[in-house]
């Protein structure tokens, strides 16, 4: 199992290019399937995830390029498989994602359940929940989610008890090709919703309200092929400001999508940082020790909970206390014990923490949980004093394209360890 080697203490500078965001690039990969004709995708991440996915389309029958300078071609006329089986959606919860279109395009869709994962639970009653009122028969048996319907899907009112961000996806790609208009109450808001409708539409879809609470979409008999370029990640560009500011650096993030990460720059500008911003770069500048910053993650377009590890990271070598509070996952905290480990002063219990900065973190042995948290554990190695080696660093590939790579071009010594 690969992992990092950091040894801390010098501050980040220079730039870095922002890589395609992986919550965006994931489901428009799972709505090639819904298409007519070929896709042409471009700013697709290289990210484990990525491959996941990709082996997914494999199994349905689907022909698509490889994966080339961030590029990928996706002929789905070649589909004939309707099974997303366990082996692979254990690997990757984002697997759920195949279910809507699967089923809009071929009536048919046999999907594992993802289960548990280190989290929280997520559920994904809203999804089922969705596609029934939109005519699907589902039953739920021996670990799969198995759903058919005769015709096409129907238009049909979704309430969401729950703002879920792929239960939104979800059901909007199975609302492209029903008849009738779908309307869906309390959506998801996020950033990455808007750039599936955005492709959607560019196919030939009617999705109207994307990024607003209450989305609108008029189903249509077919979509055209195309080609799209997935929006930039903001939690990538969130995770290297972060390491900016904790190192005292200075740094600029190209490529990147400042309208996106509002609440995340304002918390970095009450940390102490100076940003700014253009059109599609953010600069940050570090001006001495950051202050904690209290954070109460919530869905878009409150604080990111994709966000709150690196953050904890911060808070945990920043001057003062600061409270954390996670209200999206029950068991977010992980990084927590790890981060005790180099040193940080982090109480919590149950969805909060209390962070008292410390001056100085030290190197220590630590181990990645999931895809945030070792994100927050690479940003404390970058921070601490002496050594610090980062295992099970399979979790960050899922999400971070070659993020010691990007960190070595702002000045990190930072490196990959193959076993
Ligand atoms: C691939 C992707 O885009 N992943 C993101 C997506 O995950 P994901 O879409 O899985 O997260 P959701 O927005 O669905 O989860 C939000 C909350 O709703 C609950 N819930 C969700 C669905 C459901 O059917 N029932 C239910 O109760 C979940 O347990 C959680 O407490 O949004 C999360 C919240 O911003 C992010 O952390 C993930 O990075
Ligand atoms: C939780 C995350 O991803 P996923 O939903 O794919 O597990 C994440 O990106 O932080």
């Amino acid at each position: 199992m690969d992992k990092f080697k950091i040894r801390g203490g010098q501050p980040l500078s220079g730039s870095v290019k922002i890589s395609g965001a992986k919550n965006a690039a994931l489901p428009i990969l799972m709505a090639s399937l819904l298409p007519s004709d070929k896709v042409m995708l471009s700013n697709v991440p290289d990210l484990h995830d990525v491959d996941t996915t990709l082996e997914l389309l494999d199994c349905l029958g689907i022909c698509h390029s490889s994966l080339n300078d961030n590029s990928v071609t996706i002929d789905p006329t070649t589909l004939n498989h309707f099974k997303a089986p366990y082996d692979l959606v254990k690997t990757m919860r984002a697997s759920i994602l195949v279910l809507g279109p699967l089923l809009a395009k071929t009536g048919k869709a046999e999907v594992s359940l993802p289960g548990g994962c280190a989290i929280g639970a997520r559920p994904v009653n809203l999804h089922i929940e969705g596609l029934r009122k939109m005519g699907a028969h589902i039953d739920v048996e021996n670990g799969y989610i198995k759903a058919s319907v005769e015709g096409r899907l129907k238009g049909a009112e979704i309430l969401l008890d729950t703002v879920s961000v792929t239960g939104t996806e979800n059901l909007m790609m199975a609302a492209v090709l029903a008849e009738g208009e779908t309307v869906i109450e309390n959506a998801a808001r996020e950033p990455e919703v808007i750039d599936l409708a955005n492709f959607l539409n560019s196919l030939g879809a009617n999705v109207r309200d994307a990024g607003c609470d209450t989305i609108h979409i008029t189903g249509v008999e077919k979509l055209h092929g195309g080609e799209y370029s997935v929006m930039p990640d903001r939690i990538e560009t969130g995770t290297f400001l972060v390491a900016a500011l904790a190192t005292g650096g200075s740094i600029r993030c190209e490529n990147t999508d400042p309208a996106s990460l509002d609440a995340v720059l304002k918390k970095l500008e009450e940390a102490g940082a100076e940003v700014e911003k253009g059109e599609d770069w953010i600069t940050l500048k570090s001006q001495g020790r950051p202050k904690a910053v209290n954070i109460i993650t919530a869905p878009h377009p409150a604080f990111p909970t994709d966000m709150q590890a690196q953050f904890c990271a911060l808070n945990a070598i920043a001057e003062g206390t600061a409270g954390i509070r996670e209200t999206i996952f029950e068991n977010r905290f992980m990084h927590i014990p790890e981060l005790r480990r180099m040193g940080a002063n982090v109480e919590s219990e149950g969805n909060t923490a209390l962070c008292h900065g410390v001056e100085e973190l030290t190197g220590a042995e630590v181990m990645c949980t999931d895809l945030r948290a070792s994100a927050s554990l690479v940003i404390a190695g970058l921070v601490a004093t002496g050594e610090t080696v980062v295992e099970r660093i399979y979790h960050i590939d899922r999400g971070y394209e070659g993020i010691e790579k990007k960190l070595q071009g702002l000045g990190a010594d930072i490196e990959r360890v193959t076993a």
